[in-house]
Parts: structure tokens; sequence; C-alpha cells
């Protein structure tokens, strides 16, 4: 087993790039599906396990997926298969994306039922909703979920629940080829949604509106491939914004795009952090002294949910209370019982958390709950006393590539090591064994 291991009291300084993002290259990659002519080449693809998973659901598909250099080249022109089994979308919910697509382009689409994860249940039914408005008839049964139509999907007029990300890529994938216009409301804003509504357009489809509450999509009859670069992942910024104001660092964030980063950067203001724009990147330098902040998580412009564990970690860090409210999901709470581990006083109140800094963090060995908890408790360790190991990694994976590398580089001692090869040095035994966590 591969654990994380930070020992805390290092300042981070220089300069760090940040990769393409995840969540817009998966529906991005999930959309090539919607050309029966061409090949697509998509640039600035991270190497994330993500990726891996989405290129072998590509495959079993059918499609040539080749993913190399940070580009991963599409062709879908052969005859598809329509189903993607319970193997791939347990690894990642993201490979329901494919459904969309595949129904539009196939008229039929099987695919295992997504099911609940670690931070919350995580319903489909508004994307259901959508292909069911457009003509589909949805089948539930024996683990999977079937939508099928006879001859191409009407355009329809749907309105969402809620602003999901997932339901407006998948119906907006789904309506490109639709026969008639589709109009979509209460959509969500995020830039993944602008990105892929860009790249969709590129292949030949009329998306209007990407970015704002209300989506038109004018269905084309056929979808080609075509070159697209996808944004800079603006969460995996933002951590590493999170990681130099928690060590008082001087870090440039080459990369970002500071207008996808606004709902961090007002927070990290109002907690005292410095963040200018350079022409190298975006320049951040943490105070001596962090103030507490209130978040709450919104869909995009809000604050983003993928960032409220790491911002938790710098709440810790504050001279004072802060609360954080979780709106986005109902169960994303789980690294509170590990930054508990790690000496951290926090106390859950419904959907919100009380953080009271200045925590006197001690290193503690900690799993990562879920993707962003695994990057949220290596930032605690940074500045914990003594050393923190973190297990659990394949959740950090789906999301982070090189992280241990990239603090490493900004001067963090860090190391990812092999359980099998980790010598441990008395020092960080003693370390363990004198540990006393906080059990409040
Ligand atoms: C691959 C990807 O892009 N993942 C992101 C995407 O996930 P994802 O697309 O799954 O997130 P959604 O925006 O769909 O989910 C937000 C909320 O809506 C609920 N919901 C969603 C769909 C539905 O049909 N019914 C329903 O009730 C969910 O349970 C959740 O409580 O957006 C989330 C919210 O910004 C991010 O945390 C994820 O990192
Ligand atoms: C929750 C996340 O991703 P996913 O939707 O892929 O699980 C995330 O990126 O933090």
């Amino acid at each position: 087993m591969e654990k994380i291991i930070v020992r805390g009291g290092r300042r981070l300084e220089g300069s760090v790039k940040v990769e393409g993002a995840k969540n817009a290259v998966l529906p991005v990659i999930a959309a090539s599906i919607l050309a029966s002519k061409g090949t697509s080449t998509i640039s600035e693809v991270p190497a994330l396990a993500d990726v891996y998973t989405i290129q072998e659901v590509l495959r079993h598909l059918n499609i040539d997926a080749n993913y190399a250099n940070n580009q991963i080249k599409v062709d879908a022109t052969r005859t598809l298969k329509t189903e993607a089994p319970f193997e791939y979308v347990r690894k990642m919910r993201a490979s329901f994306l494919v459904m969309g697509p595949l129904l539009a382009r196939v008229g039929v689409a099987r695919i295992a039922l997504p099911g609940g994860c670690a931070i919350g249940s995580r319903p489909i039914d508004q994307h259901l909703k959508g292909f069911e408005a457009m003509g589909a008839e949805v089948k539930i049964g024996n683990g999977f979920i079937e939508a099928k139509k006879e001859g191409r999907l009407q355009g329809a007029k749907i309105y969402l629940d809620f602003p999901s990300v997932g339901a407006t890529e998948n119906i907006m994938m789904a309506a490109a080829l639709a026969e008639g216009t589709s109009i979509i409301e209460n959509v969500a804003k995020e830039p993944e949604i602008e990105c892929l509504a860009n790249y969709l357009n590129a292949m030949g489809a009329k998306v209007y509106g990407a970015g704002t509450g209300t989506l038109r999509i004018e269905g084309v009859e056929e979808m080609h491939g075509a070159n697209h670069q996808v944004i800079a992942d603006r969460i995996e910024a933002g951590t590493f914004m999170v990681a130099a104001a928690i060590t008082g660092g001087d870090v440039t964030i080459t990369n970002a795009q500071q207008e996808h980063l606004r709902p961090l950067v007002a927070k990290l203001e109002e907690m005292g952090v410095s963040i200018t724009d350079t022409s190298e990147g975006v320049r951040i330098i943490g105070p001596e002294t962090l103030k507490p902040v209130d978040i709450k998580t919104m869909p995009h412009p809000g604050f983003p949910t993928d960032l409220q564990s790491q911002m938790m970690a710098l709440q810790l860090a504050a001279e004072g209370t802060s609360v954080i409210t979780e709106t986005v999901f109902e169960n994303r709470f789980m690294h509170v019982e590990e930054f508990r581990r790690m000496n951290g006083d926090i106390k859950i109140e419904g959907r919100s958390a009380v953080v009271n800094g200045p925590a006197k963090l001690q290193g503690a060995e900690v799993a990562a709950t879920d993707l962003r908890a695994g990057a949220a408790l290596i930032l605690a360790g940074l500045i914990a006393d003594g050393y923190t190991r973190v297990t659990e990694l394949k959740h950090l994976d789906r999301g982070y590539v090189n992280f241990s590398g990239k603090l490493a580089a900004l001067g963090a001692d860090v190391e990812r090591v092999n359980e099998e090869t980790e010598e441990i040095t008395n020092e960080q035994n003693d370390q363990t064994l004198n540990a006393k966590p906080n059990m409040a």
C-alpha cells in the first residue's frame, strides 16, 4: 500500500503549473462519442486515473481512444457498442456521462447504475428527466439504466430542479444531435460547462448560452471530430493556493485562470492572504496570521464544494472560529474525523462545521476518505507537528497529478512511499507513539 508522508513546518516558495481540468476533460472525452466522422484531438489532458478510466470506457464501446503525452485522440466512427458495465462506473461516476452521447448517436445506451459514494447518494434523476423529455424510454433494472429512442431524440424544454453539473452536460450532449431546438433552464454555470460547449460547437453543434442559467441548443444531424484544449484545473490551482496560504508561503501558480477562482480568491483575501496577477501567473503570499472566515458551498459562481475540505484545513490554521456550510453534497464531511485525529477542533452542526483555530495540529496516520479530503489532509500535514501519513491514495490519484512531487518542488518535506519499502525512523515512531489526539 502506498502512502504520502509529510513533515510539517516548511514554508512553500516557487512556482507550480496546474494541469488541464479533470472535470472538463471527462465530459469532453465523452462528447467525442458524438462524432460519426473524423478524429478528435484533445490537448492539456492530465495523466489522472480518471482519464485512463474514461479511455477504457470508450475502448469498451468500440471506440479508438489513445492517450499519450497529454493528448487523447478519439476516433468514434466505427459501429458503437452501447453498454458501460459496473467495473467502470464503480471506479468513476463520470462514466455515466457517456449515456447522453450514446443515446443521441445510436438510440440506445445501457449504463450500470452509479450508486452512492463517500460524499453522498448522488442521484441521477435530473439526467434521466432530460432524456425522457427528449422522447427516450428509460428503464432501470438489474443494476442498469437503459435508455432507448427509435429515431432521433426530440428537442425539448427542460427545467432542472437543481443546476447539476453532470445533468447539464449529459443533456446538452444528447440535445446536440436531437431533432429541433432544446431549451434547458436552471443549468449549471461552471467553467467546465463552457469548455464542453466550445468543444461541441467545434464539432459542429449549435449550443448557445453556456455560462448562463439557460442553454439553447439547436440540434444538428451530424457531428465531426475536432481539436480542443481543455481549461486549466481551478480546483488543483485552488488547492495550491491554500498550500501557499497555510504555510505563510510565496507561490506563483502558472496556467491558472483567475476569473475561474473568484469565489476562492474572495475568501482567501478575507483571511488576509495576498493574491496578485503577475506576468507569470497568480501569486499568493500567506500572511503571518490568518483571519477566520465563514464559507458556504454553492453551485458556480458560489464557493466550490470541491475546495471545501482544503479550506477547512486553512480554517484550522486561522486565529478564531470559522464556519463552513456544505449545501451541495449531503455527506461531504468525512474528512472531519481525520482532522480530529490530527488534533483539529471541529464540531458538526447539521450541514455546518464549526472550526476552532488556531489548531496545534499533530501528525497522525489518516485516510483520504475522498479525492479532495486526501489533498486537504496533506495540506494540514504541511503545518502539523511531526509526521502525517496519508493512506488511500487511490482517491487522490483520481484528481491530482504528482501532488506530492509538486509540493516537494515548492519546498515541502513530503514523499510518497510504498508501505513495503517505508523505513520508519525512530523520530517518526516516537512522534506517532506520543501523539495525543483530540477526542472531542
Ligand atoms: C466529474 C465532475 O465534473 N464532477 C463534479 C460534478 O459532479 P456531479 O456532476 O456529479 O455533481 P452535480 O452537480 O450533478 O451534483 C450536485 C448535487 O445535485 C444532486 N443531483 C445531481 C444530479 C441529479 O440528477 N440529481 C441530484 O439530486 C447531487 O446528489 C448533488 O447533491 O459537480 C460537482 C458539484 O460541483 C463536483 O463536486 C464534482 O467534482
Ligand atoms: C467529487 C469530485 O469528483 P467526482 O464527481 O468525479 O467524484 C471531485 O472532483 O472533487
